[in-house]
């Protein structure tokens, strides 16, 4: 179980993320919602160790990863959906994602067992890049994909991470409508197919409406609700600070 207790951080006197206590089960995708400078982005940044903490903890099953570099927290199990920037530009599609299964794998020292362990990283990279629909584009250089499908090796890349916690910041942000889809798809079958803790940040209500077994609404910085979809979106401090602008914007 990931948890949060008292999570802040101050940026100056301004209080980003401001004594956010919150516990995300297995089997349970959450989305986090809130207007544009709630603080959603900085809470993930917090959990998954791209920013320090000003005061309170995050604990991963049970321990305090709080004070743990980013990589650490990965090697726990706390998978973040990579940023282009963390992609290599000029390897093709099937190569960035190897080189997450391997480096998940810890190749040893061993000649043989390296040389066997690349033919089945390259394998399951290449199964991978046929899920989230790649196929075609394995061999293709990461640089020159369309944003859509880079944000699909992107999945493919957490994927290869094989995580306990996946995060999902706006995975659908600049994609085009038909591109939309088959992120969704993608986050379905993880939703389906095993125990994982899913954390979404997401602004599209359509999107959290359908994927969200509970929503958490971010708020200046704080945690103002937390619940049910149906619940939460009918509540009145959340039609105030955020849905009510969301829902005319979607109609
Ligand atoms: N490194 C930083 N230094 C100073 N202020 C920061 C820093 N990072 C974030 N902030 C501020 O913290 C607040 C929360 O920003 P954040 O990006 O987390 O919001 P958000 O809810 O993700 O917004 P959006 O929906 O627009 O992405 C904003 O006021 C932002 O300007």
């Amino acid at each position: 179980m990931l948890e949060t207790r008292n999570l802040t951080v101050r940026f100056g006197g301004h209080v980003a993320v401001d004594h956010v206590s919150c516990a995300f089960q297995p089997g349970t995708l959450t989305a986090i919602v809130g207007p544009n400078g709630a603080g959603k982005t900085t809470y993930f940044n917090l959990i998954s160790g791209q920013l320090r903490a000003t005061e309170g903890q995050v604990l991963l099953g049970g321990h305090d990863i709080t004070a743990e570099p980013a990589s650490t927290r990965t090697h726990r199990g706390l998978g973040r959906a990579f940023q282009l920037t963390q992609l290599f530009p000029n390897l093709t599609v099937v190569e960035n994602v190897r080189l997450v299964v391997q480096s998940r794998r810890h190749e040893g020292l061993n000649l043989w067992s390296v040389w066997l362990d690349r033919k089945e990283t390259l394998a399951r990279a290449h199964e991978l890049v046929k899920q989230v629909q790649l196929g075609d584009k394995a061999d293709a250089i990461a640089s020159s994909l369309p944003h859509g499908d880079q944000r699909k090796l992107e999945v493919a890349m957490l994927m290869a991470l094989d995580p306990q916690v996946f995060m999902f910041d706006e995975p659908t942000a600049g994609m085009s409508v038909d591109e939309v889809p088959v992120i969704l798809d993608l986050i379905r079958m993880l939703k389906a197919r095993r125990d994982a803790t899913i954390l979404l940040v997401e602004h599209k209500m359509d999107v959290v409406r359908e994927l969200a077994d509970r929503i958490i609404v971010l708020h200046n910085g704080q945690l103002v609700a937390d619940g049910e979809p149906a619940t939460v979106i009918a509540s009145p401090v959340v039609q105030q600070a955020y849905l009510g602008m969301a829902a005319k914007e979607a109609a």
